[in-house]
């Protein structure tokens, strides 16, 4: 019953008005009993009454105050339900308003390593489907419970007060229902968290395919990713039948246990008026509120159907909820703001994913202002490397060192606010051409905006775009090819000043004119003093670099400058020679 317990602790701000709403809740199914008190009382005085008519006569004030009552407590408990309804509704949007932003700051915070785990589908169905039962279990299920049993506590009591035979004739079938409820619970369980799986298994199969839509339009598998698809629909369709199989099979005996009711009251409750236990009056009053005992009996089923629901969505909700990053601020770390100059330093460093060692005692100095190219085979390490100086991941051994102080003891958000890096998967939001540059700094001038489009060689093809700087591009950058999708990430990555400028491969998919272009800004365009860390592929990109580092299966296989590598055999002469037509033509003068 965790689950209850964060509930509670979630609704901190909102407990008040969801402690009145429950009060009022009771009260209002407490005044459901008056209705036929008053009509039990007029019965008898005025209808089924042997001297009706005179007491119509003498008394026309009681029965002009039993009406006048019966209306009064109508409205009074309408206008309560109205006040409750309003409890309810403000105190569960505002505790899913606070978890939902919990949650998405928690997922914001995460380690990189977290989004490997879950899957966005999965995620999503968290924020949203999840949440949303959750909100249902407080707003809703809680509401039903709290007033079925208000509803059927005021009702026994008021029976007991007219007739304590005929209501233990009544209460005679509550174990029924109650053996039949635990029964049905017990298999809803885990009906109802086979259903979670296989909706957040659909909501990733979705997700996954309608950004993966190119993909699939390449390949042309519409109809492989429809058949997916309709398996993970045939999935959740079929786990969602035998939840409501499970209800089904227990609902017509409950149903049955409810209905009989009616014929325990006329039987016996005919009987105890004929022994004159009952009058007419309070026999029409517990046949008109027969209904506040059976319907909590019949709705029983369904709120242990909504809970396990519930059980089941707030699970996946707490498991994010408590889920803590590894990679966070050390009490002790220093804030290195304004004081950054783009010094890199790693000492040793060995970093393992899983069991699996990525990169292997690494050792290498960066002055700032320095410009480093990073070459090596695909899988060589690249990208594990560069990840280490803005701490996306922690090594396990030796040290990566920022200006002469370990990454860890940095504050991370200056860390990382110091250090622009264009990614090799280039992400853009579904926004304008502007935004994007000046990712999050709505303070950014046009100007200098412009200024960062024109080092990183995109105002070129961003002036003839037909809103220029205020084209909005589709999600993920879609209407742009993918060297222009580079050059604006270049952008960004300028825009912000770093003081360590880390390329992952994002001018490979520039042709050579705008990547010798990009080079010249790099090196001398800049206004601003900066340490560049460039993952590159050609040669055209290195020949000028200070320090060219060579990476192999994880170990620095080389390192030095374009001159001393091209003077050493090993991998940077093999592509220098490849790239430059060296072995090329040595092989056409051959066969010549
Ligand atoms: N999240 C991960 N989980 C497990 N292994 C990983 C993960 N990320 C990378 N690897 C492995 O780490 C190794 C190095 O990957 P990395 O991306 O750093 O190489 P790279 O040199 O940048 O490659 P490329 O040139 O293709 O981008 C690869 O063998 C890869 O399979």
């Amino acid at each position: 019953m965790f689950q209850l317990k964060w509930l509670w602790v979630n609704m901190k701000e909102s407990r008040a008005a969801y402690i009145a709403a429950l009060v009022l809740s009771i009260a209002c199914n407490g005044l459901y009993i008056t209705a036929p008190y008053f009509q039990s009382r007029i019965i008898d005085t005025f209808i089924s009454n042997e001297n009706a008519a005179a007491n119509l006569r003498d008394h026309r004030d009681l029965l002009i105050w039993l009406i006048a009552g019966m209306i009064g407590f109508t409205f009074l408990r309408t206008c309560m339900q109205y006040a409750c309804n309003m409890y309810y509704e403000k105190a569960s949007q505002g505790m899913v308003y606070k978890i939902r932003t919990h949650l998405f700051r928690k997922i914001e915070n995460q380690d990189m390593d977290f989004y490997d785990r879950y899957r966005t589908g999965d995620l999503m169905t968290r924020l949203t489907g999840d949440l949303d039962m959750v909100r249902h279990m407080v707003s809703w299920v809680i509401k039903g419970c709290v007033e079925s049993i208000a509803l059927f506590l005021a009702s026994m009591i008021y029976f007991f007060t007219i007739d304590w035979r005929t209501a233990l004739c009544i209460l005679a079938m509550t174990p029924v229902i109650f053996f039949v409820t635990r029964l049905f619970s017990r298999h809803a369980g885990p009906a109802y968290r086979k259903v979670r799986e296989t909706s957040s298994a659909l909501n990733t199969a979705a997700q996954e395919n309608i950004s993966g839509n190119r993909v699939v339009k390449a390949f042309a598998k519409e109809d492989y990713e429809i058949e997916k698809f309709r398996m993970r629909d045939e999935e959740y369709r079929s786990s969602n039948i035998k939840a409501a199989m499970v209800w089904l099979k227990y609902h017509p005996i409950i149903d049955v246990a409810a209905g009989a009711l009616s014929v325990i009251l006329l039987l016996c409750g005919g009987y105890f008026m004929i022994q004159q236990h009952l009058t007419m009056g309070q026999y029409v009053a517990i046949s008109g509120l027969l209904w506040a005992v059976s319907n909590p009996m019949r709705n029983m089923g369904n709120y242990v159907n909504d809970f396990h629901r519930f059980m089941a969505s707030a699970s996946k909700v707490i498991e994010i909820y408590y889920e803590a990053p590894r990679i966070v601020d050390r009490v002790d770390a220093e804030d290195t703001e304004e004081k950054l100059r783009g010094e890199v330093e790693f000492k040793n460093v060995t970093f393992s994913i899983g069991d699996k060692k990525i990169l292997d005692n690494i050792s290498f100095h960066i002055k700032p202002g320095e410009t480093v190219v990073i070459m090596g085979e695909t899988g060589s390490g690249k990208t594990s490397l560069i990840n280490l100086i803005p701490r996306f991941f922690d090594c396990d051994k030796g040290e990566v060192l920022v200006d002469g102080l370990n990454v860890r003891m940095h504050k991370l958000h200056t860390l990382r606010s110091s250090i622009g890096i264009a990614t090799q998967d280039v992400l853009l939001y579904s926004d304008t051409i502007d935004s994007n540059i000046a990712y999050g700094d709505s303070e950014l001038e046009e100007e200098y905006v412009r200024r960062c489009a024109e080092l990183a060689a995109a105002s070129d093809f961003i002036e003839k775009l037909p809103m220029k700087y205020d084209t909005i591009v589709g999600e993920r950058g879609v209407g742009l090819s993918g060297g222009q999708k580079q050059r604006i990430s270049l952008a960004r990555a300028i825009a912000i000043k770093p003081k360590v400028l880390i390329l992952d491969d994002t001018t490979s998919a520039v042709d050579m004119e705008t990547e010798h272009y990009i080079q010249q800004s790099l090196g001398g365009g800049l206004d601003f003093e900066c340490t560049k860390i460039i993952i590159a592929q050609r040669i055209s990109s290195s020949k000028n670099a200070d320090k060219i580092i060579i990476l192999q299966d994880g170990k620095i296989a080389d390192m030095g400058t374009h001159d001393e590598l091209i003077r050493r055999e090993g991998y940077y002469k093999q592509i220098y020679e490849l790239q430059s037509g060296i072995n090329c033509k040595a092989e056409s003068g051959v066969g010549a």
